[in-house]
């Protein structure tokens, strides 16, 4: 789904109203009739108790319009200003003027009130109409009051737009922010709903349609989307194929004590279609990773006494390589000077487009003008967090999403930045959000499992854009087939490898 920017959603609302006449007032309704369909659901009782928290700007607009629906579906509603009266905007004075047409009224925020506490505490739904995309500073004094009482009540909440305290392009958490149980945003998605701490604020996301004119929407240019299953589609194999049609790749990894990384890798591959999986790895792995793999073709390679690959393997790797359509160099290698010599050598020598995993990404580090001298050549790296720190990637301000764009853009490589709601970003700017995986695959080996999988979808020709949003998706849902089947705590990458076959297969058409 397309994601737009907080600047997009004013352009889009400002061009709706003033190019094309639509009534502010009618797009508030519009959003308020969604927030008060979405509190009536939630809600532990219908009709029953409601409280509305409303900022001054547009957002406490939405959420003055909601109270007067939920008092006309029966409730009884308390709406609080949280903030001064002097900002309320000229729509949120309007929707005031409504609210008290219908019997209701818009009340100052009394948090030492007891009676108003007890009366909140007894509330079945509360409305978080605080802050949207106009949050531009620290949520404090009264918002944040009004924040902790939502978020320690044990009360559903259900959010106008975004919980209040989420930034909605970074999903940075301001101060602090609402926990919503729903939150109900308008037009399109924001990518606060789904990355940084904001993402893990959202709750169920709903997005309703207000009435922007559909060309309107379709006229701007979204670079950020996110990944869903409608969204995977693999080809049919053709009937009159043969293995060299889907690819021969060369995956180079594995060290004595990582003998498992490289085999977990060459399986996904196997199991994701790829034609011909040829794997590299030091001499004192190979008995062990050949008793492994049936199906791809393991061979030795030079090692040291530590049992890494020695200086010697680049040129052995250099010779296998040839024929191959793409490599992947990484899993399991050891860290190392020798090592780490041998992958930026290869990195150096090889013109074909890489996927670089684990131990290949911290050979970079120092050497990132390695990955630049390959620019125009297609570079995928994969690194989790502390991997892409080491590379230089600036994660401290709390923008995943800025961080793995800016990355990308700068070193011309396609950038995996894993984690909860993986980032795909590429080198012109534009990225993809996972939306799918969990906790269960907070383990060693899956990443291995992902880098093989991106290594099989790009070997078998699918270009980059598709394949590598794609693998991350097909390896979050096999995660979350296993962790439907055997729980979270006990599945395995193997397991991920097992249910990756029928998962994919949902998605060729
Ligand atoms: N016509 C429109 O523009 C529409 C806007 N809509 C709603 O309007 C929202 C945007 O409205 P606004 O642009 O008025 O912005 P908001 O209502 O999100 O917030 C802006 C107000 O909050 C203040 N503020 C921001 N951060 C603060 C902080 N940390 N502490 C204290 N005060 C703070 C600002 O000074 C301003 O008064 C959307 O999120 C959406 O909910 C919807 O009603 C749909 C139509
Ligand atoms: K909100």
């Amino acid at each position: 789904m397309r994601i737009a920017t907080a600047e997009q959603m004013r352009t889009l609302d400002r061009r709706a109203i003033e190019e094309r006449g639509v009534p502010s007032l009618e797009l508030m309704e519009r959003a308020a009739n969604a927030l008060a369909e979405a509190a009536i659901d939630t809600a532990a009782n219908a009709p029953g108790r409601a409280v509305c928290f409303c900022g001054p700007g547009n957002n406490g607009g939405d959420g003055v319009a909601c109270a007067r629906l939920l008092l006309e579906a029966g409730f009884e509603v308390r709406c609080i200003l949280v903030g001064q009266r002097e900002k309320l905007t000229c729509d949120t004075r309007a929707m005031e003027a409504r609210l008290a047409a219908a019997g209701g009224v818009l009340e100052p925020f009394t948090p030492d009130d007891p009676d108003f506490a007890a009366w909140c505490l007894k509330a079945d739904v509360m409305v978080d109409a605080i802050f949207g995309i106009g949050l531009n500073t620290e949520v404090r004094g009264d918002a944040l009051t009004a924040v902790h009482m939502m978020n320690t009540c044990d009360i559903p909440v259900v959010s106008a737009d975004i919980p209040s305290g989420v930034e909605a392009d970074t999903g940075r958490v301001l101060g602090e922010a609402v926990r919503a149980a729903r939150t109900v945003t308008f037009t399109l998605p924001k990518a606060g709903h789904y990355v940084g701490k904001g993402g893990l604020c959202t709750g169920v996301l709903t997005v309703a349609d207000i009435g922007i004119p559909r060309d309107l929407v379709d006229g701007e240019d979204y670079p950020v989307q996110t990944v869903e299953g409608a969204d995977v589609r693999l080809p049919v194999r053709p009937r009159d194929a043969h293995k060299g049609d889907f690819g021969k790749v060369y995956l180079l990894g594995g060290s004595v004590g990582y003998t498992g990384a490289p085999v977990f890798a060459a399986q996904a591959a196997v199991r994701s279609g790829a034609g011909l999986v040829t794997v590299g790895v030091p001499a004192p792995v190979w008995p062990i990773a050949a008793a492994k793999l049936d199906e791809a073709m393991p061979h030795p390679l030079p090692a040291g006494k530590e049992g890494q690959l020695s200086l010697e393997a680049g040129e052995a790797a250099m010779t296998r390589l040839a024929g191959c359509g793409v490599c992947l160099i990484g899993p399991g290698l050891g860290r190392g000077n020798g090592v780490a010599a041998v992958v930026r050598h290869l990195l150096g020598e090889i013109h074909l487009p890489v996927v670089l995993d684990a131990d290949g990404i911290n050979a970079l580090e120092g050497h990132i003008d390695v990955l630049d001298s390959r620019r125009g050549l297609h570079t995928v790296l994969t690194p989790h967090d502390g991997e892409f720190v080491r590379l230089g990637g600036e994660l401290s301000s709390g923008d995943r999403l800025g961080a793995a764009r800016a990355f990308a853009v700068e070193h011309a490589c396609c950038l995996v930045l894993k984690g909860h709601r993986t980032i795909t970003a590429f080198p012109d700017g534009s990225a993809y959000i996972n939306t799918n995986g969990n906790p269960g695959m907070a383990k060693g080996g899956s990443g291995d499992v992902l880098a093989g999988l991106i290594l099989s979808l790009l070997g078998q020709g699918l270009p980059a854009r598709q394949a590598v949003p794609m693998a991350v998706w097909l390896h979050g849902e096999a995660g979350e087939v296993c962790a439907r089947a055997i729980g979270e705590y006990g599945m395995t990458p193997t397991d991920v490898i097992a249910a990756l076959p029928a998962v994919i297969e949902e998605h060729v058409s």
